[in-house]
């Protein structure tokens, strides 16, 4: 059966709560590339043209302490959204509960906009705490799943609310998410080459062992390598590393033999920092005091050779620190050489690695650019998303 959408809901007139991924990059609290937004405006835009009022919520980074608040405000995204939408009311409202909240709800009309502060200001919204889900429900009549970078997490705002709200439906950004990528990978040309890098080893590092039985090869660069290489036995200075990984990592390579491909050589650096001094080092013979922010020549070319012939090309996170010139040059590379692919599904996922795409010049060339990082890897997986599988049935 086919999960219901916001086409099947009635929302003329109702209190209409959008869980968006308002997750985008910034720097210094300016947002570097706001894809994550306008790919969420199809659903917003259907539901002011139907009147409805809308609620939209979204979480933004991760929030454990004070200062996380304020470098996690999300105000600049409301302010992005009124710039996108100049004929419609977008205000935005620093509660996250109470009176503050329900007053800015209740002040709503027919087709205006309300964005609620980051999510995650609540402790109660990475647990699914039933009591916060059923509060923020209680604000609206009805519910629309669009974060679809976030689906993968069983939170308040994901799931919390449509458990409480069985007026809901997917919004217009997942239903096409989920086509593009089951066009990827529910029967996928082969060879499959899954690329896997960028930062969160810890939430990303489990995904592998099922690319692994679907892939032919699977590449592994960015900052999840070094993990792989400190579990090999090599030095690698003071790259990035999750020391409580090591043994998964053992194991896949155990298993994975010459399927997993990493990185031979390293650009590596003595600070993180765009003015830092470079220098290139095999794998594994990083010196005390430097860290790799890049892969090195030596890998793009073996990179490439493992791409050579790829029919399925899937890839989540950047190759090195992007963000800074000097360590952009491996990921803009391998964007180079899945783009000269003939005939390839590609599909590039994930905040980062969508903007690196794009800063790069490149995101025109893939057939899917995913807004989902570890939510579409997971989905690429076979694993149930618990933000979709919640929503009700057609
Ligand atoms: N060698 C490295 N050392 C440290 N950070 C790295 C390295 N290589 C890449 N990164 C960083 O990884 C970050 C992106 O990783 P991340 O896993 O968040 O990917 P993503 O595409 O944003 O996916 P998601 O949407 O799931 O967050 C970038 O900010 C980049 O600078
Ligand atoms: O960027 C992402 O992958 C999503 O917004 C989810 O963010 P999270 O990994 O902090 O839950």
């Amino acid at each position: 059966m086919a999960k219901r959408t916001v086409k099947d809901l009635e929302v003329s007139g109702k209190k209409v709560i959008v869980r968006c991924d308002f997750n985008v990059p910034r720097k210094d609290g300016v947002i570097t590339d706001d894809n994550r937004i306008v790919m969420a405006l199809p659903t917003i835009k259907y539901l002011v043209e139907n009147k409805a009022k809308v609620i939209l919520m979204s979480h933004l980074g991760k929030v454990k302490t004070e200062e996380d608040k304020a470098k996690n405000n999300l105000e600049c995204v409301a302010v992005r959204l009124q710039e996108l939408l100049p004929e419609t009311k977008v205000t935005f409202c620093p509660a996250t509960r109470g009176e503050e909240l329900e007053n800015a709800v209740a002040a709503l009309q027919d087709g205006e906009i309300v964005l609620m502060q980051n999510t995650r200001y609540e402790k109660g919204e990475s647990k699914n705490d039933p009591e916060l889900g059923a509060y923020w429900a209680s604000l609206g009549d009805v519910f629309v799943e669009d974060a679809f970078g976030s689906v993968h997490r069983a939170h308040a705002s994901t799931v919390g609310i449509p458990t409480n709200i069985k007026e809901n439906g997917l919004g217009f950004l997942v239903e096409k998410e989920v086509t593009m990528l089951g066009k990827a990978v529910d029967e996928p040309a082969h060879p499959f080459v899954a690329i896997i890098g960028g930062s969160k080893v810890s939430s990303k590092i489990d995904v592998i062992d099922n690319l692994l039985k679907k892939a032919d090869k699977v590449i592994i660069g960015g900052g999840m390598a070094y993990t792989f290489m400190k579990a090999q036995g090599g030095n690698i200075g003071t790259s990035l590393v999750e020391d409580d990984k090591l043994d998964l990592a053992k194991e896949y390579l155990e298993k994975a033999g010459d399927k997993l491909v990493l990185p031979v050589d390293n650009v590596c650096a003595d600070a993180f920092s765009e003015d830092a001094n470079t220098q290139v080092c095999k794998s594994g013979e990083i010196p005390e005091g430097w860290m790799g922010l890049d892969i090195g020549p030596a890998t793009v070319e073996l990179f490439k050779e493992t791409l050579a012939g790829a029919k399925t090309v899937v890839w989540n996170g950047p190759m090195g620190v992007f963000e800074m010139k000097k360590f952009a040059k491996g990921t803009e590379l391998v964007c180079q050489a899945i783009s000269e692919l003939p005939d390839a599904i590609t599909v590039i996922g994930g905040g980062d690695s969508a903007a690196a795409a794009k800063q790069l010049g490149y995101a025109e060339k893939f057939s899917h650019v995913s807004t989902g990082g570890g939510a579409s890897l997971e989905y690429m997986e076979g694993k149930t998303l618990p933000g979709i599988a919640i929503i009700s049935e057609k």
